[in-house]
């Protein structure tokens, strides 16, 4: 919004909720916050931070999710670009208009308080989050339970655990934070995992991890090793933890950042277990064939890329997959773009700030994509590099390096630039 603002494009912004923030507003309105009461960002302040609106300094380096939603705020304030946003207003549908006058536009169907209506649009950025569908084990596992069962989006606060057996499962960043909760006010906190991680502190060597080799000009085998050697110095083998070794290379799954769970665990505080087997009733069976009495199962298993509004035949991501030009631009509808929707190794507020600057160029014309068939190459080629390199997971279908991503959409902006200023005939641009 702000880079469009900035590059004078006509547009409006939709918001089902009444305040901007999304997944950093606690209980948020519109239901689409997964954000519990002790949810601390596990990418630091100065690499999360907007480049024209830094956070501010008394921010310690990792903040609580009420100093992230205080920070948007600010933003929209400082820039003055609450205005522009419709509150409560949510998106029903879109759709490609086939025929008439405004065929190959989008027509958007939304409702605010006043009810509903639609309006045609050259184009429409959707930024809807990807944080907020909760994915369940799929297939269920077998058997039933008799406890209470919750989806990491709908936990709010370790009270709901105190005294309770607290069975936590995954290996994400969901199941490091709630198992270090419920093993501070459960009787039991146990952790099960179908996969091995590498466990990563927030700090290493005095510094947030996500400012040491901040660089894509190293290249990654190279970064890649340096940060294999830092891990095994910190951290060392995750099984001297009591959690499987992982099946997959440093750096080849989206990070699990904590440094409390390893304190937790080697504290005896938090049970690790291997992936469960099956429900029984008031007990769990796991891989190992242990069984355990519990009260609370926490699936820490991940979220669902979904678009509500618009026709599955038309959009959609099945298994979490949604091929996109450098995770922006769908390849095969003009004037439908995407914000946000992808997987950083390190924080994404940066990115998505890159990606509003490079797609108010392309509405501005001063940038041309590539045709169809060089987009297409280009995206295969990159998908098939990220599935070669990532664990097979729902969880690894839009995986960028943070430094790599930006370097990348530079150099693209620059080659757009060049094709733009060809096709008006002007060949000294740069
Ligand atoms: N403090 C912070 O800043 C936090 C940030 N986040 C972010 O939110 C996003 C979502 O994180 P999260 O909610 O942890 O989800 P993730 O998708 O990152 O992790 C899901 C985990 O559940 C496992 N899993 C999935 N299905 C099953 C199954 N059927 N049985 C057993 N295990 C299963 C996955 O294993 P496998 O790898 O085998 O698929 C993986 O370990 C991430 O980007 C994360 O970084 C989340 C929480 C806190």
């Amino acid at each position: 919004m702000k880079a469009l603002a900035d590059a004078n494009v006509a547009f409006d912004c939709f918001e089902a909720s009444d305040r901007v923030g999304g997944n950093w507003v606690f209980g948020n309105k519109n239901g689409m916050s997964s954000a519990y009461e002790g949810l601390y960002i596990n990418t630091s302040r100065d690499r999360m931070q907007y480049a024209d609106y830094p956070m501010p300094k008394s921010y310690p380096d990792f903040p609580h999710h009420t100093q992230i939603a205080a920070y948007f705020n600010d933003y929209v304030d400082h820039f003055g670009l609450r205005r522009r946003i419709s509150f409560e207003t949510e998106v029903l549908h879109a759709d490609l208009v086939h025929e008439g006058e405004n065929r190959g536009k989008w027509r958007v169907r939304v409702r605010d308080k006043g009810g509903a209506w639609e309006r045609v649009y050259d184009g429409i950025l959707v930024a809807n989050g990807h944080h907020w569908d909760p994915l369940w084990p799929e297939p269920a596992y077998p058997g039933t339970f008799d406890g209470t069962q919750l989806h990491a989006h709908h936990y709010r606060s370790k009270d709901t655990l105190r005294g309770k057996r607290v069975l936590v499962v995954g290996m994400g960043n969901s199941a490091m934070d709630i198992a270090v909760e419920a093993s501070e006010v459960g009787a039991k906190s146990f952790l099960a995992a179908r996969r091995g991680a590498y466990v990563i502190p927030k700090y290493i060597f005095g510094k947030p991890l996500d400012q040491h080799v901040t660089t894509a000009r190293i290249p990654w085998s190279v970064r890649r090793r340096a940060m294999e050697v830092i891990h095994h110095l910190v951290v060392g083998d995750m099984e001297r933890y009591g959690l499987p070794k992982p099946d997959h290379r440093f750096g080849d799954a989206h990070p699990t950042v904590s440094s409390r769970i390893l304190d937790r665990l080697v504290h005896g505080a938090i049970t690790p277990k291997p992936n469960v087997a099956e429900l029984l009733g008031k007990q769990v069976r796991f891989a190992d064939g242990s069984v355990e009495d519990v009260d609370v199962i926490i699936w820490c298993t991940g979220y669902k890329v979904t678009f509500p509004f618009f026709d599955p035949t038309l959009v959609s991501a099945p298994n979490n997959d949604l091929p996109l030009f450098k995770r922006v631009f769908h390849p095969s509808l003009p004037g439908l773009m995407f914000l946000g929707l992808l997987q950083p190794i390190g924080a994404v507020m940066p990115l998505a700030e890159a990606q509003g600057k490079w797609i108010a160029k392309y509405l501005r014309h001063e940038y041309e994509l590539p045709p169809p068939a060089e987009m297409r190459r280009t995206m295969d080629e990159e998908r098939e590099r990220m599935f070669a390199r990532y664990v097979k997971s729902k969880r690894h279908t839009m995986e960028v390096d943070f430094d790599d991503y930006l370097l990348d959409l530079e150099h693209e902006i620059r080659r757009g630039k060049r094709r733009s200023a060809h096709r008006r005939g002007d060949h000294h641009a740069t």
